[in-house]
């Protein structure tokens, strides 16, 4: 700006000396009339034409130079314009620089974070497709993303390559573009030189006239002429100072083209190197993603084949899985086959074991003789047993030997275990789906609780045939699913009471089954579905507690009513589809011995009479049963009426008769003993033994037998109780409270805690 504010003072001044010259000339050619006028005889009037002339001339001359001077301050003006021009254009060219600069960097940030980009993209490819082979599904995915992906990466390098044309483009124009002002430059400056050249031959010649002028003595021609040699000199001055200036105008020029050149070099040369670097990613991608198209297109394949193979190896696989199914359903139907036809031969050859044994069987136990009993007089032991045979029991009565012929007889030193181990067999019966009665027969305290119960270190048949039933149950449970259920009923006085009710008290009812299946159920009894050892120790005290607030002396109460615990199982075998249910009887009976000896009155009377009533039915209905009679007369007694389903059919019977081994005993354990040996010959059910029958006859025949008739008390004619009940109230034992107070410490003992509430 500066120096265009030089070049306008050049042309004030230039204007100021034009102004002068026309001043000048007016002057000259007033004082050219004056002397025309006042020299018109003048000797030198002709040199003055001449130098008139002249002048003219060199006024023509100098206006010329004045044309002329104007066309190069024209031309100076243009050029002035011109490098005005210039420099707006290369203003313009380094704006554009900066901005292709700009561009520039912004295309190598886009081309670094598209490197980035892919370098990421390209390694999460790679890690996606090391996944994808392992996970096919996803392979289709991930394969598409890096298809994507690639393509994304080629647009952004070809937009780039683009950009980089179009800068390349826009240098190429700049550059013809300078080329041509370079051109433009250097013609004015050729031309300007030629002006200066011509300008320096004008102004010798000018001094030539000048000196002419001087020498001719034209002092005021000689002054003019040397003004205008200084204003051309001033002229000349300012031409070198307009030259001087655009020189450095020039130079300067020259200088930022050249350095807008080199930076514009470097900086096309970096693009290049970026080029060439994203060229060589570029390259180096390639043959990656060459792989991971080449992966991608295996994996697609193995996509593409994959549910055709999977079909076809769910084909196989269910066709292989169909006809091992068959196989298996074969071979299953025909183990089933094999296992029904093994459990039913199973159940008949147990059902045969038990039959063999005979569907009544008749135990007799022998109670030690207690620790209070020793010192009493008449405490002899009365009986003893063959060491050879443990079905024979020899009873001392009155100086003769008795012998009785049971199906066994356990000696006072048999264990809890061991009785239990002849009875056993029948409460795997009862699994089967058989019904069995249980029952000690005997008089007071000959041990008949101590043998259903036990004692709580040493449990008797109920707890132990129980924990059978668990065990046996739980052997049994992959196939058969078993519930056992208990109730517990106590009769007395022919009265029927739930002991496991809310109220003891109530009295229930035996009646048939609605349903028309002429079966027998008790409305109102309470049962309770037992799974384990605990459960069983539960029921019994609730059992007890609830037999002892009924009563006022337990132990008095316990020996004159039936205790039975009624123990149904019920089974379903999942894979036949078999139902089984049995009914196990486990009945206490009450004191048996005769009123007659007992002597008792008022409610004792009625007691006795109702117990021997019971036992007489018992007697009855085994006999009915041994005897096939059409009718059974199990309504005789609430105990038979109970126990009817469980007495007839294919059910099993075992009587465990108890002997006191007293003296003071011989009557009573004769009486329950010659019971015992007639219960053994009857039979029961349908499926007669001929065995039993057989053994039924020769007993009858029988040296043992005979020495039982031979042996027979002379007071008492018939053992059954219904002879007994009969003569009921003739004999009732005078010592009887003997073995109640003995029943009393082991009630005590046996009922435990339970008795204390
Ligand atoms: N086998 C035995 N071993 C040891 N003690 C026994 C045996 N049998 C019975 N006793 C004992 O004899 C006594 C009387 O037995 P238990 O009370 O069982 O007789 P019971 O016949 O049930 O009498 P009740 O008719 O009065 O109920 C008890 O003290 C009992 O412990």
């Amino acid at each position: 700006m500066e120096r265009l504010w030089g070049a306008t003072d050049l042309e004030k001044q230039l204007e100021v000396l034009e102004s002068e010259n026309q001043q000048l000339k007016q002057e000259l050619r007033a004082s050219q009339t004056q002397t025309t006028c006042s020299t018109g005889h003048c000797p030198h009037s002709q040199d003055v034409e001449a130098l008139r002339g002249e002048l003219c001339r060199k006024d023509e001359e100098c206006r010329e130079r004045e044309r002329r001077l104007a066309a190069l301050e024209q031309q100076v003006q243009e050029r002035t314009g011109a490098v005005v021009q210039l420099q707006q254009q290369l203003e313009e060219a380094a704006q554009r620089r900066q901005e292709l600069q700009q561009q520039l960097e912004e295309a190598s940030c886009l081309r670094s974070q598209s490197e980035e980009q892919l370098t990421s993209r390209l390694r999460d490819a790679e890690e996606a497709l090391s996944r994808q082979a392992a996970l096919t599904p996803q392979v289709k995915y991930v394969t598409k993303t890096v298809e994507v992906e690639s393509a994304q990466c080629k647009q952004a390098l070809m937009e780039a390559q683009g950009r980089n044309q179009a800068l390349q483009e826009q240098l190429s124009v700049q550059r013809q573009l300078l080329r041509e002002l370079e051109q433009q430059l250097h013609e004015s400056q050729r031309s300007s030189s030629q002006l200066r050249q011509q300008l320096r031959t004008d102004r010798g010649r000018l001094y030539g006239l000048l000196s002419k002028a001087v020498g001719g003595g034209n002092t005021e021609v000689t002054h003019r002429l040397s003004k205008i040699l200084v204003y051309e000199g001033e002229m000349e001055r300012a031409q070198g100072q307009l030259e001087a200036e655009m020189q450095s105008l020039e130079e300067e020029k020259n200088r930022v083209i050249e350095e807008a050149f080199i930076r514009a070099e470097s900086e096309m040369k970096a693009v290049h190197e970026n080029l060439a670097g994203v060229r060589m990613n570029l390259l180096t991608l390639q043959p990656a993603l060459r792989t991971l198209t080449c992966d991608y297109n295996c994996l697609k394949r193995q996509v593409q084949d994959f549910p055709y193979m999977l079909e076809k190896a769910i084909t196989e696989a269910k066709q292989e899985i169909c006809q091992v199914i068959g196989e298996v359903s074969s071979a299953n139907q025909e183990l089933l086959r094999k296992y029904k036809r093994e459990m039913n031969l199973r159940k008949k050859c147990h059902n045969e074991l038990v039959r063999l044994k005979g569907n009544i069987r008749v135990l007799c136990r022998v109670r030690p003789v207690c620790a209070g009993e020793t010192d009493a007089a008449d405490a002899k032991n009365i009986v003893t047993f063959d060491p050879d045979d443990d079905a024979v029991l020899y009873l001392s009565n009155k100086g003769k030997l008795m012998t009785f012929e049971l199906d066994k007889v356990f000696p006072t030193q048999a264990t809890q275990g061991e009785v239990f181990q002849e009875v056993q067999s029948l409460v795997t019966s009862c699994i089967d789906g058989f019904n069995v009665c249980i029952f000690a027969y005997g008089q007071t305290g000959s041990g008949k609780t101590y043998t259903m119960e036990g004692v709580p270190e040493d449990r008797g048949i109920n707890q132990r045939a129980l924990r059978l039933l668990f065990s046996e149950v739980l052997e049994k449970k992959p196939d058969w699913d078993y519930k056992i259920t208990v109730s517990m009923v106590e009769i007395y006085n022919e009265t029927l009471r739930n002991l496991l009710g809310d109220n003891p008290n109530e009295k229930l009812d035996i009646k048939m089954c609605p349903d028309g299946s002429g079966q027998l159920y008790v409305p109102g009894l309470t049962e309770f579905t037992v799974e384990s050892v605990e459960d069983i120790n539960k029921v019994f005290d609730l059992g007890h507690m609830n037999r002892a607030t009924a009563c006022t002396n337990l132990n008095e109460h316990s020996s004159r009513s039936h205790a039975l615990l009624i123990v149904t199982v019920a089974g379903f075998n999942s894979s036949t589809g078999h139902r089984t249910s049995g009914k196990l009887n486990l009945v206490d009976l009450a004191g048996s011995e005769r009123i007659a000896k007992s002597g008792a009155e008022g409610s004792r009377l009625r007691e006795a009479q109702c117990i021997n009533k019971s036992l007489s039915a018992l007697g009855d209905v085994i006999n009915a049963l041994r005897s096939k009679h059409s009718h059974v007369p199990f309504r005789n007694s609430r105990l038979t009426y109970l126990l009817q389903d469980s007495l007839s059919g294919d059910s099993k019977t075992l009587m465990m008769v108890q002997v006191s081994p007293l003296e003071s005993n011989v009557s009573e354990s004769v009486c329950s003993l010659k019971f015992a040996q007639r219960v053994r010959s009857v039979e029961i059910g349908p499926s007669s033994s001929s065995r039993r029958q057989a053994e039924t006859s020769s007993t009858s025949s029988s040296p043992t037998h005979d020495s039982v008739e031979l042996d027979s008390p002379p007071v008492t004619p018939v053992p059954l109780p219904i002879s007994r009940a009969s003569s009921a109230g003739s004999t009732l034992s005078s010592n009887s409270k003997t073995p109640t107070t003995r029943r009393r410490s082991h009630s005590q003992l046996s009922t435990g805690e339970q008795t204390v509430t």
